[in-house]
Formats: structure tokens, sequence, C-alpha cells
């Protein structure tokens, strides 16, 4: 630990945390983690092992309030975030906050605006996706313009397998927000409306799952986004994006890694789970998160993108009640949020 090293404290140690908690030792520069904290007091030790220096707490709002952290990575469930993160503001340092920001698009609101009352941005959402090498590509990409406005856009979103009590609410306000949060950065735009539909059900999908879905979302500026969600999908992790513009088209999440030739079979590697696929990602998104907070601020989705994809969740969670399309509803964007 140097003298400029962002002391962090990580509340959450369970499957996100402990991870987080490794890449935050042993891939992140100019950061030492010093504290974890998690009710399961066992989990956040066994996270600590072998961070020399950095303590354990069974009351996660220890590590938030103690003089000695200067910046804090939530990793709790969604429904624990909102007063983890107005005591983050409150003290002034900077949060990364694991997706979702918060579960519904008034608690977020809520943050949004202690946000703003405090004066500086000091939330970060964990959209790992937007610090992707390929999803950056993207992004420059439609940016620069080269190939012309973008049309549409096609998505898929499979996983190998869900967690027990995983349901239709939760691909979602869980899964699907990832392309509700790439679509709005990918594009620059807001998402105005969202249809839910169901293909038939694969025989793959738990008791009660619609599995798979097709969700579509129509941005304000008139782009249609189609999203392939199948979290039972048995073979592996695979995150693919097709943007169709007016003179060409460009695809990420096709392949990744080597690709090989061998006796009767040639191909390469299906991802097995998100942190296989994202993991260049997380260390990235953490890299740069742990630079713009030893400056006290943030670099990646603020609190505002946190509502938005919040807002969007709610309109899908009517469009799967209702089977219908629904608008979102969300309020104008903060003049302290109009620079990116
Ligand atoms: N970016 C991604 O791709 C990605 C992937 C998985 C999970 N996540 C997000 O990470 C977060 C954690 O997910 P997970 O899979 O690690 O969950 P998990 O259930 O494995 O772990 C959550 C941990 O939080 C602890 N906890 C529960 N309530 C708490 C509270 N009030 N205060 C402090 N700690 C509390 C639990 O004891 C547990 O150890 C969620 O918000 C989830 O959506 C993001
Ligand atoms: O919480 C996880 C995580 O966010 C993954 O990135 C996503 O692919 C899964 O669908 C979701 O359940």
């Amino acid at each position: 630990m140097t003298e400029q090293d962002l002391r962090v404290g990580l509340v959450g140690a369970g499957k996100m945390g402990a991870d987080h908690a490794r890449r935050l030792h042993e891939r992140v520069s100019n950061a030492k983690l010093v504290a974890i904290g998690d009710p399961d007091l066992d989990r956040a030790k066994r996270a600590a092992s072998g961070i020399e220096g950095c303590r354990t707490h069974g009351d996660p709002a220890e590590v938030i309030s103690t003089s000695d952290v200067d910046a804090v990575v939530l990793a709790t469930p969604g429904a624990t975030h909102e007063p983890l993160l107005l005591a983050a503001i409150e003290r002034g340092i900077p949060v990364l906050c694991e997706k979702p920001l918060t579960p519904d698009s008034k608690s977020a609101l809520r943050v949004v605006e202690a946000e703003q009352a405090a004066g500086r941005r000091l939330v970060q959402v964990g959209f790992m996706r937007r610090f992707d090498p390929e999803y950056r590509e993207l992004k420059r990409l439609l940016d620069a313009g080269d190939f012309g406005r973008a049309l549409l856009m096609h998505c898929a979103h499979r996983n190998p397998s869900t967690p027990p009590g995983f349901t239709d609410e939760m691909m979602v306000f869980d899964s699907a927000v990832h392309e509700f949060d790439t679509t709005r950065w990918l594009l620059d735009e807001e998402i105005a409306a969202i249809t839910v539909r169901h293909p038939r059900r694969s025989a793959t999908a738990p008791e009660g799952l619609r599995d798979p879905k097709l969700i579509t979302i129509e941005s304000t500026g008139g782009v249609v986004v189609d999203v392939e969600l199948f979290v039972n999908c048995g073979f592996g992790y695979q995150v693919r994006c097709e943007a169709v513009c007016e003179r060409g088209t460009a695809l990420v999440g096709g392949s990744a890694g080597m690709f090989s030739h061998t006796e009767g079979r040639w191909g390469g590697d299906v991802t097995k789970d998100f942190r296989d696929r994202f993991m260049q990602a997380f260390d990235l998104e953490f890299q740069r998160w742990v630079h713009a907070a030893r400056g006290g601020g943030i670099d990646g989705a603020s609190a505002w993108d946190g509502y938005a994809a919040a807002a969007v969740c709610e309109a899908g969670l009517a469009a799967l009640a209702d089977d219908c399309r629904t608008e979102v509803d969300m309020i104008a964007k903060p003049d302290f949020y109009s620079t990116s």
C-alpha cells in the first residue's frame, strides 16, 4: 500500500463480492481493500482471507462509516442498496454499486436526489459491459457515424442456467437490465417503450419460468432493439449485439478467444458464465473507478443511468404482466447529469 492508494471498503461478500475482493487485491493497482462487511461474518472472513490488513464487519454499515475507508464497493442484493448508497453519499465518498442501482425507479430517484443535494457525482453503477473492449469498439463506431445512423439492433443474452427461485420478473430486472443499459449507452438515447413476448417454452426452463423471452425496446429516436433472453440454454454464457446501420452492420460477442482445428472438429470455446465472459470488463471497470475515485469522482454509469434503467425495468414488468407494449415513464434528465 502506498500513501496515495485508495482505501476501499467492500459491502457484501457473496458470489460477486468475493470475486471483487480478489480483483481489488490481485489485479487492480492503487487500491487497498481495508474492510469487508457482510451480515454473514464467515463469508466476510473467507473473502478477506489472505488479504493483509483487511478487517471484517458483521454490520455492513460500519464499513461505510469508518473514517479510514475512502470509497466503497456494494455487492449486496439490489433491494439492500438504497440505505447503503445514501450513507456513502452522506459521508461524501465514491461508491461503485453493483447493478441494479435500486429495485425500482422511486428509490432510484431518491438516490439521484441525494446525490444532487450533495453537489457531486459519487455513485457509479456496475454496468460492466460498458468496459468490455468489444462493446467499446461498437460504441466508438456508432459515435463516429462511419456506417451511418443505427436503425436496429439484434441482441442475445443467454445464460446456462438460473439459480433456484429465479422468476419471470428477474429475467427483466436482473438479466435484461444489462441490455437496457447498453442500448441507452450505445445510442445515447433513452428508451421509450418495451414489449415482452413469449415463444414456445423451453423444456430446460424450471417450473414456472417462461424461458425464453423476446423483448423489444424502442429508443426515443426510433431505433428498435430485439433481445432474445434465454437463461436456461444449458450450453454456456453468450452475450451478443449486432447493430444494423444505414451503411453496414457490426456484431460484438460473436466469438471470443482462440479458434482451433483438430481431427474431426474445429471451433472455439463457449464461455461458462458472466465472470468468464466479462472478466476483462470487470477488471477495467474497477481500475478506472479506482483512478476516478482517488480524485473523488466516478468513471462509468451514473446514478442517472441507474434510475433510467430502473424506469425501463418497471415498464418491462408492466409489459410482462399485461402482455402489451408499455411506455417508459421517467422524469426529464436533470442538468446535473447533462455531461456524461
Ligand atoms: N454485473 C454482473 O454481471 C453481476 C453478476 C452477478 C451479480 N450481480 C449483482 O451483484 C449483487 C450481488 O449479487 P451476488 O450474486 O453476489 O449475490 P449473493 O447472494 O451471492 O451475495 C450477496 C451477499 O450480500 C450479503 N447481504 C445480504 N443483505 C445484506 C445487507 N443488507 N447488507 C450487507 N450485506 C448483505 C449476503 O449475506 C451475501 O453474502 C447484486 O446486486 C447482483 O445483481 C451483478
Ligand atoms: O445477475 C446476473 C448477471 O447480471 C449476469 O451478467 C446476467 O447475465 C444474468 O442474467 C444475471 O442473472
